[in-house]
């Protein structure tokens, strides 16, 4: 596709070498290399660093020096040369404009661009009110000529009187009551992870009376486990079909897809992503592909449908499957395999569910997974969600929040997945789970967490109440006390000082107050929370050295050898985002399907994101095809890479950054997928405080 920037860098030689001279000594055809790896920051590096490097033909010894951050490499340049030595080959799918970080920077841009309806109120009654107050002060000024010689007896008081006026019409606390406290509250919101997208958003937040949840990758952790996976019939061998799932399924990014990776892994297949051609995302279904000349659809029985296939049911073997999702694999339009998984609510959504009921806000599930996997998810939260809504489309959703704003009211819905960004969109204030969501969700939203921390979704209806009362005390003190000083200067005796430190005062006192909104009643006071650290510093270092480890393992394996491995399958063969390392084959497709809704007159607030950027789709040639006018839009991607590729085509597998977050958040996925943000040197590692570096332009 003409927007994909396709590079191979070859870095500049080492920065010291032995043969130069400088530093190095020569023994024999043995060579001393030096290398500045300015990542490694602790001795817990060392073995990161000697596993990458010794493995390499013609190496003999490599030290670290880690004070100086410098690696001595000693090796026979006969057999490998210094630019050989962890040189570096990047392919991007995407520019740094699509980047997770580049996105944020533009959400907080809108943000800051947007005004609340208060302030736009505020700001366009000034327009009038201040010709106003100087016509009337002059009125006011004039009184005494209009009353003839007896108004004319006390010309001073009356010019007293106008000039009392004009400095307490000054509306300054009434125009600093709202943005301030709206600048504070965003700011603070931002501190606590939560990245709201204006004034307006906020505003809506602290009117909240219904928060509706996806289950999955919001309720729930997203990290599947395989409970069976039976062949049914005998058409196909397990072996063979647990190749072609997980082949195809290593083309998605759905939790789902993770999982059976890993299954088949474990019953020692590896899948090969680049034999599959055709992928395609059935957003609520499943997906579906082409290997070895077959056809093959894998999901739920709507799959079933969209395959020609009416299967009387998943087989007695998956019978007693409490709880459990359970999936069908078609080939050829046969139906040849059924399997079961689940997974477990997040710590933190039963609480978060109780702190939002006991601010009078009901709790409703919103979920594509079957009725069997919602119930368990509300048997987990102690029965917590008023409602519980399964096996819905992108569009029922839609409908469905539709119908919770008409008989509830405002509504918030929160999601992660692609197919739940139509209904963020329609929600009044629309969150994404951040990080770990796709980049349709967080484009499409109105708000961000920054997190997997679903408490934060009550912590900010928490802040959107106290910003609204924060701004009507503010307008009341203002406007209260002009009217205070106005009143006392007509029923008494004007005096010009009282006006001015009634003025400046509410001013000082207006702002002080919004200040409030900084403090954190849950007990971190005016400091931020979290905050990166060292550790953290070291495990994105490590990541990076480990990503290295795969491209160079890629490499070898595209020179051609390694029939059904996947690049990086040596160490940990998990990672979407970096397995297609290697020549990508023409073929190598997606397409998404997805249903977008029109776009609603309340989607107009400042900051939304239009509809066209719903399904995620970051490069250029995917946002024209976006664009086109229509409610069914398929996007055909080239094919993809590393994370550089947010939102390209297959927006679930390359926009989803769960291996960033979830790698943090969960040990248990920090090996598999460890590697996301590595493809973008590193950096994306650290992306939370990026991100809230980003954020501090608030200030
Ligand atoms: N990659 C996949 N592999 C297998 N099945 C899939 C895949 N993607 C989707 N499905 C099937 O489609 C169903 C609906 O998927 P969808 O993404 O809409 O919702 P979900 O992620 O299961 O739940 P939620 O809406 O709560 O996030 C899944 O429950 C699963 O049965
Ligand atoms: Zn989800």
């Amino acid at each position: 596709m003409g927007s994909v920037e396709e590079r191979l860098l070859l870095p500049p030689p080492p920065a010291r070498s032995g043969d130069a001279g400088a530093g190095g000594a020569k023994r024999g055809k043995w060579e001393k290399t030096y290398l500045d790896v300015l990542g490694v920051c602790c001795s817990a590096e060392v073995a990161l660093v000697e596993r990458l490097l010794k493995p390499i033909d013609g190496v003999r010894a490599v030290t670290v020096v880690v004070p100086s951050r410098t690696v001595i490499v000693e090796h026979d340049l006969a057999a490998v040369s210094q630019s050989h030595i962890g040189y570096i080959a990047v392919r991007t799918t995407a520019l740094a404009d699509n980047s997770t970080v580049a996105r944020m920077q533009r959400l907080v841009e809108a943000a800051q661009n947007s005004r609340s309806k208060t302030q736009r109120l505020v700001d366009s009654c000034a327009k009038y009110y201040t010709p106003a107050v100087v016509a009337v002060a002059a009125g006011v000024a004039l009184v005494p000529l209009l009353l003839g010689p007896r108004g004319a007896q006390d010309p001073k008081r009356w010019f007293q009187l106008a000039l009392v006026l004009l400095v307490s019409a000054c509306p300054c606390a009434l125009v600093l009551s709202t943005p301030v406290a709206t600048f504070c509250a965003l700011l603070r919101a931002a501190r606590m992870g939560v990245l709201i997208k204006g004034g307006d958003v906020l505003e809506s937040l602290g009117e909240i009376r219904v928060a509706a949840f996806d289950k999955t990758g919001t309720i729930t952790k997203g990290e599947f486990s395989v409970h069976g996976f039976h062949v049914v019939g005998d058409k196909v061998g397990m072996s063979q079909l647990l190749y072609w799932v997980s082949s195809i399924e290593s083309k998605s990014s759905h939790p789902m897809a993770t999982a059976l990776v890993e299954y088949a892994q474990s019953k020692s297949i590896q899948p090969e992503p680049t034999s599959v051609t055709e992928f395609r995302i059935y957003p609520g279904e499943g997906i579906s592909g082409a290997i070895n000349g077959r056809q093959i659809f894998i999901g739920n029985t709507r799959i079933m449908a969209r395959s020609s296939c009416y299967a009387a049911g998943a087989g007695p073997e998956m019978e007693g499957q409490q709880g459990a999702s359970i999936g069908h694999v078609i080939v050829d339009g046969d139906h040849v395999a059924a399997f079961s998984l689940s997974d477990d609510c997040r710590t933190g959504a039963a609480e978060a569910i109780r702190e939002l009921r006991s601010m009078g806000i009901r709790s409703v599930m919103l979920t594509g997974d079957s009725k069997a996997a919602a119930s368990r998810a509300q048997r987990q939260l102690g029965g917590a969600l008023e409602e519980v809504h399964s096996e819905l489309l992108p569009a029922d959703k839609v409908a469905l929040v539709g119908d919770l704003k008409a008989r509830a009211g405002p509504t918030l819905m929160v999601g992660d997945g692609m197919n739940d960004a139509p209904a963020l969109a329609t929600a009044d204030v629309g969150v994404a789970m951040g990080l770990s969501g796709s980049a349709a969700a967080m484009e499409t939203s109105h708000a961000t967490l920054m997190s997997s921390d679903v408490l934060r979704v009550p912590a900010a209806v928490r802040l959107g109440r106290r910003a609204r009362a924060t701004v009507a005390a503010n307008v009341i003190a203002s406007v209260g006390a002009k009217a205070a000083v106005l009143a006392l200067a007509a029923a008494w005796r004007p005096a010009l000082w009282v006006a001015v430190l009634a003025d400046v005062g509410t001013c000082l006192l207006v702002v002080l107050h919004s200040m409030l909104l900084l403090w954190d009643p849950a007990g971190a006071g005016w400091r931020r929370r979290g905050g990166g650290g060292d550790p953290e510093a070291c495990r994105a270092t490590a990541r990076s050295l480990a990503m290295r480890s795969q491209l160079a393992e890629a490499s070898n394996g595209a020179a051609g050898t390694a029939q059904g491995r996947r690049p990086g399958g040596g160490t940990k063969a998990g990672c979407h985002c970096c397995r297609e390392t290697s020549e990508p084959s023409e073929h190598d497709h997606t397409a998404v399907v997805v249903d977008i809704p029109a776009p609603s007159a309340g989607a107009e607030r400042p900051g939304v994101v239009a509809p066209t950027a719903a399904i995620g789709c970051c490069s250029s040639s995917a946002r024209e095809a976006c664009a086109a006018p229509t409610t069914v839009t398929t996007v055909n991607s080239a094919p993809r890479g590393c994370c550089g590729g947010i939102g390209e085509g297959d927006s679930r597998e390359n926009a989803r950054t769960s291996c960033c977050t979830d790698a943090r958040d969960s040990p248990k996925k920090a090996g598999k997928q460890c590697n996301a943000r590595c493809c973008s040197g590193g950096k994306q590692d650290t992306l939370k405080s990026q991100a809230q570096d980003t954020i501090s332009t608030l200030k």
